[in-house]
């Protein structure tokens, strides 16, 4: 095999060269790594660990962001050292991904509380001083982390929660085995397989041609307001879990729905967020909001959500300064739909 610009060249059995992209390598050794229990391991010879402590990732402030330290095998064999821990520890890891140069990462919690001493829950406040950062909660850093971090953390902590949650056979009761990567559990009485699971959500941004509608939970922080979110009901297809959200909560009847964007989102658990744009039947646009999901629903000009989208500043900045409408994070796929939104109107209204 050789190197080339990015780009792997591999022999195919009948003696010709065909053209490997990095993007198709990577995924096939991942692939692999997943498959291929000896392989995985010895990826964890070279691979690079995020730490985690009780779901909390290992951070470090840098002015007002935060970087997310990686340590080499050798660093954490040290650390696990240090701890009374030997290396077989750093099986409980589970593989997050790769770069380019097929360096495997792994993602591994020192701090769930585990019946077994041999798993135990390491001290936070010694390791975050032997490491130099903190175990930060991730809604908390959201905010201060750019976007191929947050979306590594993202699916390394929601893997982490579903192998913590998953220790036993739900038909035998017997303890499960997870396989080297983390991308399975198996039960060895009965050999059932369990997989990482994500629960569907659909989140529409509902217009009516000039205006759209946005919502608030009691829970949101004050003033913030975002699109209609729902979890899909078992055997609903995406757009009938659509229809049926923006029924229940705010009591209108939707059509053209167009696919925007989908999102992994960890909070509280693992949604695969799928993001459609929708609108209302001309005329009809009284909400009828339903007060046991909502707090409040309304429409929204072009120019209101326009205004809030262009305004700078913190969260808490934006609620101090008492900002009559603050919009989800730029992280969340619904800011993106917002956005998608707001360039959609102003082209129209543009050209009109
Ligand atoms: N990334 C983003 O831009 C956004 C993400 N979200 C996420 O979407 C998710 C769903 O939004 P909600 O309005 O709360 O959903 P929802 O409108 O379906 O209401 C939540 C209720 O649905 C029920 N439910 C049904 N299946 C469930 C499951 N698999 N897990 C948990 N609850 C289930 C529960 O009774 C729960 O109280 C939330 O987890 C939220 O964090 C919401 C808005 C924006
Ligand atoms: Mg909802």
């Amino acid at each position: 095999m050789s190197l080339y610009c990015g780009t792997f060249f591999r022999r195919k059995s009948f003696g010709c060269y065909r053209l490997l992209s990095t993007y198709v390598t990577k995924a096939r050794y991942l692939f692999e790594l997943k498959e291929d229990d000896e392989a995985c391991r010895k990826a964890q010879q070279t691979g690079l660990f995020y730490l985690f402590h009780d779901l909390d990732p290992l951070l470090q402030e840098s002015g007002h962001r935060y970087l997310v330290p990686r340590l080499s095998r050798a660093e954490l064999e040290g650390l696990l050292g240090k701890f009374g821990q030997d290396s077989q520890r750093i099986e409980d890891s589970v593989l997050v991904g790769c770069s380019n140069e097929q360096e495997a990462w792994f993602a591994l919690d020192l701090g769930l509380k585990s019946a077994s001493s041999v798993r135990a829950s390491l001290p936070k406040s010694e390791m975050e001083a032997e490491l130099g950062g903190s175990f930060v909660k991730l809604r908390q850093a959201l905010l201060q982390l750019n976007s191929v971090d947050s979306s590594l953390l993202f699916t390394a902590q929601a893997l982490l929660r579903w192998h913590d949650g998953h220790q036993f056979c739900s038909k035998s009761g017997q303890p499960t085995q997870k396989n080297m990567a983390g991308s399975k559990r198996v039960c060895p009485s009965n050999n059932i397989i369990y997989y990482p699971q994500m629960a569907p959500v659909v989140i529409t941004l509902v217009s009516d041609g000039a205006r759209c509608l946005l919502a608030r939970q009691s829970s949101f922080p004050r003033g913030l307001y975002s699109a209609l979110a729902g979890f899909c009901d078992i055997g609903e297809r995406v757009e009938e879990a659509v229809h049926r959200e923006v029924a229940e909560e705010v009591g209108l009847e939707v059509e053209n729905i167009q696919y925007s964007a989908s999102q992994h989102w960890p909070f509280p658990n693992s949604s695969l967020m799928i993001a459609c744009h929708a609108t209302v039947k001309p005329g009809h646009t009284e909400i009828q909001v339903n007060l046991k999901e909502l707090e409040a629903a309304a429409w929204f000009s072009l120019d209101e959500v326009a205004t809030a989208l262009r305004r700078k500043g913190s969260f808490a900045q934006q609620q101090r300064e008492a900002s009559p409408l603050l919009l989800p994070p730029k992280l969340a796929v619904a800011h993106h739909m917002i956005k998608e939104w707001v360039e959609k109107q102003s082209r129209s209204s543009l050209a009109a």
